[in-house]
């Protein structure tokens, strides 16, 4: 592909932390431009005045949203907004002819009940949802390759179904007993002011929120169900720990066959993963560390059993900007435009 032939990108709510991410990727990306920001406050701003740190690399400025000029700009759109306003605008971007990546809970609900539920908001796009769809490589390559809209993971499920998958796809788990517990960096809930993320609150604490009912449980229940083959409920809980961002969850099941041992468990994962370039399986007896995935799109995962209690344990950690939204959303775009699903991804955390 040479210099001309690159593909114009936008990005809605590129104020956001999912934006800067973003920014940072695709002005690296060989294959792609950006053409157009978007957001609403910092709109009539330069990106620069936003992030000082990227003004050397960037001039373009803050847009408002309108949709024909974004359409007449952009083949590939991302949109990182607050739940529930890329209903409003995916559908029609899809009619301009562009391709959608959302990075909201939007368009990750086949079933828009379910949605509605637990995000509150009602909805007339189910047939537009139907065709959505869930951006998760490791599950769906194939089916993102051909996609136009695609609804991006939240940051938990990517963490968790990641330690999942090889249990569920090959029958190894009882999938009701999964009890997930997971923990978060506090830009998972965005750049927006809140009291519960300041300094003084979060800081010098470590505390559960949502326990017992977090918007992530119906997606990842969504995926087990699938792969189950039956309606499956599982256990989530997540918490808030003082660091910036990273993810690690702690995934515990139980298993069918009591005989299984990490060694075996080692080899299926191993095996399901071989074809799947980020994410990782350590060796024997590690555990992995949010610190080695910063800044990367990988997932790095530990696979352990106790043979007391016939669990199995899996830990998977990842950036939550990174493969928990806006790297795995890049990941996606890459198969959609039949790219390399490496490209453009940083490999390297900055550890120590
Ligand atoms: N943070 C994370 O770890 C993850 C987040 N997500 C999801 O990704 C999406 C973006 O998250 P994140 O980047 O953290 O969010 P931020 O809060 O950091 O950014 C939100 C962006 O949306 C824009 N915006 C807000 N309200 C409106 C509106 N009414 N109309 C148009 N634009 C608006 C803001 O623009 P402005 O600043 O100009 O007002 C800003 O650019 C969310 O749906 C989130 O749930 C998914 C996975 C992980
Ligand atoms: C630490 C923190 O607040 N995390 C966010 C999850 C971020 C995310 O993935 O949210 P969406 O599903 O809305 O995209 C939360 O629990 O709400």
């Amino acid at each position: 592909m040479s210099n001309t032939d690159k593909i114009p990108v936008g990005i809605v709510g590129a104020s956001g932390y999912g934006g800067v991410q973003l920014v940072r990727i695709l002005l690296d990306h060989p294959h792609v431009e950006l053409t157009y920001l978007g957001g609403e406050s910092s709109a009539g701003q330069s990106y620069g005045q936003v992030y000082p740190h990227l003004a050397h690399r960037i001039s373009l400025k803050v847009e408002s949203i309108d949709l024909d000029e974004i359409a007449r700009r952009c083949r590939v759109v991302f949109l990182g907004l607050p739940n529930g306003i890329a209903c409003d605008l995916a559908p029609q971007l899809v009619d301009r002819g562009c391709k959608v990546l959302d990075l909201s809970a939007d368009y990750r609900f086949r079933d828009l009940n379910t949605y509605e539920d637990w995000y509150g908001k009602s909805r007339s796009d189910q047939e537009v949802a139907a065709m959505a769809v869930y951006g998760l490589p490791e599950l769906n390559r194939e089916a993102i390759a051909e996609a136009n809209l695609i609804g991006c993971p939240g940051c938990y499920p990517t963490a968790s179904l990641l330690a999942l998958l090889p249990l569920l796809k090959q029958g190894i788990i009882i999938p009701e007993t999964a009890i997930i517990d997971a923990k978060s960096g506090t830009s998972g809930g965005g750049r927006q002011a809140k009291t519960n993320m300041l300094l003084a609150e979060a800081g010098g604490s470590f505390s559960a929120y949502g326990v017992g009912r977090h918007r992530h449980t119906p997606e990842i229940e969504q995926i087990c169900t699938d792969l189950a083959g039956h309606e499956v409920r599982i256990q989530f809980t997540p918490h808030l720990v003082p660091m910036p961002r990273g993810i690690l969850s702690t995934v515990y099941a139980t298993l069918r066959d009591p005989g299984l041992v990490r060694e075996d468990l080692l080899t299926i994962y191993n095996a399901f993963y071989r074809n799947s370039p980020w994410v990782k399986v350590l060796p024997s007896g590690v555990y992995p560390q949010t610190k080695w995935a910063l800044g990367t799109n990988l997932c790095y995962l530990g696979v352990e059993v106790d043979p007391r209690t016939d669990r199995v344990i899996v830990l998977s950690a990842i950036d939550n900007l990174m493969k928990g939204q806006s790297g795995q959303a890049v990941q996606c775009m890459n198969l959609m435009l039949g790219l390399d699903e490496t490209i453009g991804l940083p490999q390297l955390a900055f550890y120590p």
